[in-house]
């Protein structure tokens, strides 16, 4: 699976939204990494995101085409977080999680632990101390922590988390687990068929779950999914 963009010294492609990117920024962070910081304009707020490439994030480092798209999406859409409970599963950076608690929602952002220094970094440099409630940061692993969490949250959010076939049982299990009979989960993914997307979107998620196709970007092959729970009996 290839990574968004290029390596810090390259050009840094600019996806839906991106300003600018300026590196490196202190390489002390993570002594193998990359860092570098870009900057989104999304919602009428400029976010900037730390990404920490290198072998220790791995695939957790970079802001991903379908992070952008989601957020994009939330723009278009004049999606509310209100008031609402909200959580987003395999957050990298944490941009999608940030932006739905700067849109007022009440947010938990999750990763594996090795993700989560990175995702603190950027709610820090990106919400205001004076915004109430702030966003919680805290390991997730599919399948496995996801008792520690409730059910029912009102918004369950996942950006380019379906790609590795042996973590589908497992991330299913979490999304049954904390979606509700009227949790709302927005899921977008660019649709590398040869990484089973297509298994899970069409085979397995309808098992258990109603998923409506509702945005799809042709150019980036990029599906938003909005889900929800199948009515029981
Ligand atoms: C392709 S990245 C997407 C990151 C971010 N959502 C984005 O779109 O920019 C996949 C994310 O899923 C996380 N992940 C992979 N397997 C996981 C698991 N079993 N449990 C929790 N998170 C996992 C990775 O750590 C990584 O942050």
């Amino acid at each position: 699976m290839a990574a968004p963009r290029e390596a810090p010294g390259g050009h840094v492609e600019a996806g839906a939204g991106a300003l600018e990117a300026v590196f490196p920024r202190d390489p002390a962070l993570f002594a193998d990494s990359f860092p570098e910081e870009s900057r989104y304009r999304l919602c009428g707020r400029v976010l900037r995101i730390s990404q920490h490439h290198g072998a220790r994030l791995g695939v957790a480092a970079p802001v991903w085409e379908a992070a952008l798209a989601l957020c994009g999406y939330f723009e278009e859409q004049r999606l509310d977080f209100q008031g609402k409970s909200v959580i987003e599963l395999g957050a990298g950076t944490g941009i999608v999680g940030i932006l739905a608690a700067l849109l007022g929602g009440d947010v938990t952002i999750t990763d594996l632990p090795v993700a989560l220094e990175q995702i603190r970094e950027n709610v820090r440099r990106n919400v205001p101390a004076t915004l109430a409630p702030q966003p919680r940061v805290r390991a997730l692993s599919w399948g496995l922590d996801h008792g520690a969490f409730p059910s029912g949250y009102d918004v369950v959010l996942g950006a380019d988390i379906v790609y590795l076939r042996e973590t589908f049982p497992l991330l299913l299990g979490t999304l049954r687990h904390l979606c509700g009979p009227r949790s709302v989960a927005y899921l977008a993914s660019k649709m590398r068929r040869e990484h089973g997307a297509g298994l899970f979107f069409d085979t397995l998620l309808p098992q258990h779950f109603l998923a409506e196709l509702v945005h799809r970007d042709e150019e980036q092959n990029i599906n938003i999914y909005r889900v929800t729970c199948r009515p029981r009996g």
